[in-house]
């Protein structure tokens, strides 16, 4: 079985072209650093009848997302430069709909990618008790479920903790992903995030459209700008626009190419 390991801002995935009919525990086994090849899960691209490609996500315990921001990037980077298409704007179906991709080459390799995530819905901030004591967070839909926490200083966010309980929080009934912020400017700002399914990853792009429309709901970042989302794995450039769409431009990079051994 072939897979391309591919990351965007080292949130790093095994891309499979075709349909997986085991991917959820493929996934598992797969995406552990000891027994498997190492990755935060797994994603599919495959032909589809309403878009130029169909991707899918399965996290790193197996469970499958609606959507994936550094994954998407990365399906633009597969699809090209491996000669599915030669067109550098490109439709994605997802469980969450339909994105659109820009693609930014290098001779004829992709580096970049910009996507439009769709509209970010941010709801009314919520105090949220945990065991390690009560945390506001904001609520944002992404395409996937996000709960946003401002923090004074990044370096302090409680990961480990807050963020790993938040993940199952019961106020979110099919879990979320928990980012922490700290807002530097009103064009900065720093994340760190506790991912659902994966635990702490280097970048989650969901996650940084996520934190700016919670930054720009507070008024704390400018919407119509471009803010420089700092993560663990890198920077990505989120752009926030009047309605609520969010625009995302980052890296996407190959890795290797792996072949499994189909037990
Ligand atoms: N863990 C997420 C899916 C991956 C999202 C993230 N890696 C990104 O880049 O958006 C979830 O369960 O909703």
């Amino acid at each position: 079985m072939h897979f391309t390991k591919m990351h965007g801002l080292g949130n790093d995935y095994l891309y499979y072209y075709g349909e997986l009919k085991n991917a959820a525990v493929l996934s598992q086994k797969l995406s552990d650093r000891h027994f498997g090849i190492g990755s935060d899960g797994i994603i599919t691209i495959s032909p589809s009848r309403t878009a130029d490609f169909k991707m899918r996500i399965f996290n790193a315990d197996g469970s499958e997302a609606m959507m994936c921001g550094n994954g998407i990037r990365c399906v633009g980077k597969y699809v090209f430069d491996k000669g599915y298409t030669d067109r550098k704007k490109l439709i994605i179906e997802t469980l969450s709909g339909h994105r659109e991709l820009t693609l930014r080459t290098i001779g004829n390799k992709v580096t970049e990618v910009t996507v439009d995530m769709g509209k970010c819905i941010v709801y009314k901030p919520v105090l949220l008790a945990t065991t390690y004591g009560k945390v506001m967070v904001t609520p944002v839909m992404v395409g996937n479920p996000h709960a946003v926490a401002f923090v004074e200083n990044i370096t302090d966010a409680p990961m480990d903790t807050m963020g790993k309980e938040l993940e199952h929080h019961p106020y979110f009934k099919n879990g979320v992903n928990a980012e922490f912020v700290q807002v530097i400017d009103r064009n900065t700002i720093k994340m760190r995030v506790w991912e659902r399914g994966s635990g702490i990853t280097m970048a989650c792009g969901t996650g940084a459209c996520a934190s700016v429309a919670a930054a720009v709901r507070a008024n704390l970042c400018d919407k119509d700008q471009e803010i420089t989302v700092c993560l663990d794995g890198g920077r990505l450039n989120i752009k926030v626009l009047s309605d609520g769409t969010a625009m995302m431009t980052g890296p996407a990079e190959t890795i290797c190419e792996c072949e499994v051994e189909e037990k």
